[in-house]
């Protein structure tokens, strides 16, 4: 039966740590399984980090840069070189692949995010093996996906893939960081997004050298992707082979089941796709309203509004601890919302002087996060 499976490889399993130069015995191996799962009849796409540790090893920079122009001007020398490699490799196995380098604002506007879905479409339908990365040449700070365990869950959702895997340098997520803490409890399951809420992880403030991440991006990227209906696997990169294996079965890696309800593609799109423009704090009994009771949002229940933003912008709701709880459209601007937070609804025309949405946020345009 054919999948939709979606590889992300990051930079720590694509590069030798000391030196920064190309695995290439893992880059090969990656082509030949990603090539058998072709042939088996899957659709397959591959999102590649590596252009900036690329970029640096062709520059003899030995770490990777801070600065955002240097980091953009890195990512453009060692995109073209990464992908030399990939055409050269999967040339060998005579397989197509296509460049696709995207942008926060490809997923954010919903033409763009439709664009994208038919051009992903008909390449697979194609035969050809998309691979993707951010174009970090020319995202901007603030809309970039910033790291690629985010853009490869947000690509996952948007082709409504089956499997993401999440290919890394450590064989799957632990209680800590295993370089660290060196009895960390490995993590073979987690059964649900509630689960994944509960679980107590330290995962450290960074990624291995290379990386960008770490298991924060991966844990965030698990979320978006199993919300969205895709089996989702964190597994070591240098066994390429493993995909298969985990694909038939076998328990390797840290795998999170997909929610049987996936979220609904706009809702996903809300939540994901956007980028929130603001913040509402809400008091408990709002809160317990939209988390618990499947309520809208009235303005009578937000204590404080946060930034600067339009009628039907993306924000994120927080509970009184200052937790993010959903995100949702909002039917007032942020200068009306200063003026009627905390009043009634029936309230609402008097304080603006016209008569506005009933809701500050309808339920339809809410999604719990
Ligand atoms: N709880 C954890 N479980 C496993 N690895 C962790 C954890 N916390 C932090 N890490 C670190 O995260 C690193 C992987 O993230 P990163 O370096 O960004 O890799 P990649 O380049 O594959 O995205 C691992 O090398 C590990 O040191
Ligand atoms: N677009 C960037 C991706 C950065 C990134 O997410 O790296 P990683 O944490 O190694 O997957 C690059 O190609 O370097």
């Amino acid at each position: 039966m054919t999948k939709t499976i979606v590889v992300k490889i990051g930079t720590s399993s694509l590069t030798q740590p000391e030196t920064g130069q190309l695995a290439l015995s893992t880059i090969a191996t990656l082509a030949e399984t990603l090539c058998d799962l072709r042939r088996q009849g899957h659709y397959v796409i591959l999102v590649s980090s590596g252009a900036v540790g690329v970029g640096c090893a062709r520059l003899g920079l030995t770490e990777r840069p801070k600065a955002i122009a240097l980091k953009q001007a890195v990512a453009a020398v060692g995109q073209g070189r990464l992908m030399r490699v990939y055409d050269d490799l999967f040339s060998i196995l005579q397989q197509p692949i296509a460049q696709v380098l995207l942008t926060r604002a490809d997923l954010v506007q919903r033409n763009r995010y439709l664009n994208a879905y038919n051009t992903f479409q008909e390449l697979l339908g194609l035969g050809v093996i998309p691979v993707v990365n951010e174009n970090d040449t020319v995202a901007v700070e603030e809309l970039k996906f910033g790291d690629n365990d985010t853009l490869s869950a947000l690509v996952a959702s948007l082709v409504e893939a089956d499997w993401l895997f999440l290919l890394t340098d450590v064989d799957r997520l632990y209680s800590a960081d295993p370089r660290i803490v060196p009895d960390a409890k490995p993590i073979s399951l987690v059964s649900s997004i509630k689960e994944l809420a509960e679980l107590q992880i330290q995962t450290g403030s960074q990624g291995s050298q290379w990386g960008t991440g770490g298991m924060v991006t991966k844990i965030s990227a698990a979320r978006i992707a199993i919300a969205a209906g895709v089996r989702t696997v964190i597994t070591q990169g240098r066994f390429p082979r493993n995909i298969e294996k985990i694909i038939q079965g076998e328990p390797i890696g840290t795998h999170f089941e997909p929610q049987p309800e996936p979220t609904s593609a706009r809702k996903r799109w809300i939540a994901y796709g956007l980028v929130p423009m603001g913040k509402l704090y809400l008091d408990q009994g709002a809160t317990t309203a939209i988390s618990q009771a499947g309520k809208s949002l009235l303005a009578a229940g937000i204590k404080a509004v946060e930034g600067d933003f339009d009628t039907q912008d993306a924000v994120q709701l927080c509970d009184i601890h200052g937790n993010e709880i959903a995100r949702g459209l909002v039917n007032y601007n942020s200068v009306e919302l200063e003026k009627i937070r905390g009043c009634h609804s029936r309230d609402i025309a008097g304080i603006l002087g016209y008569e506005g949405a009933e809701t500050v946020i309808h339920r339809d345009n809410l999604v719990l996060i």
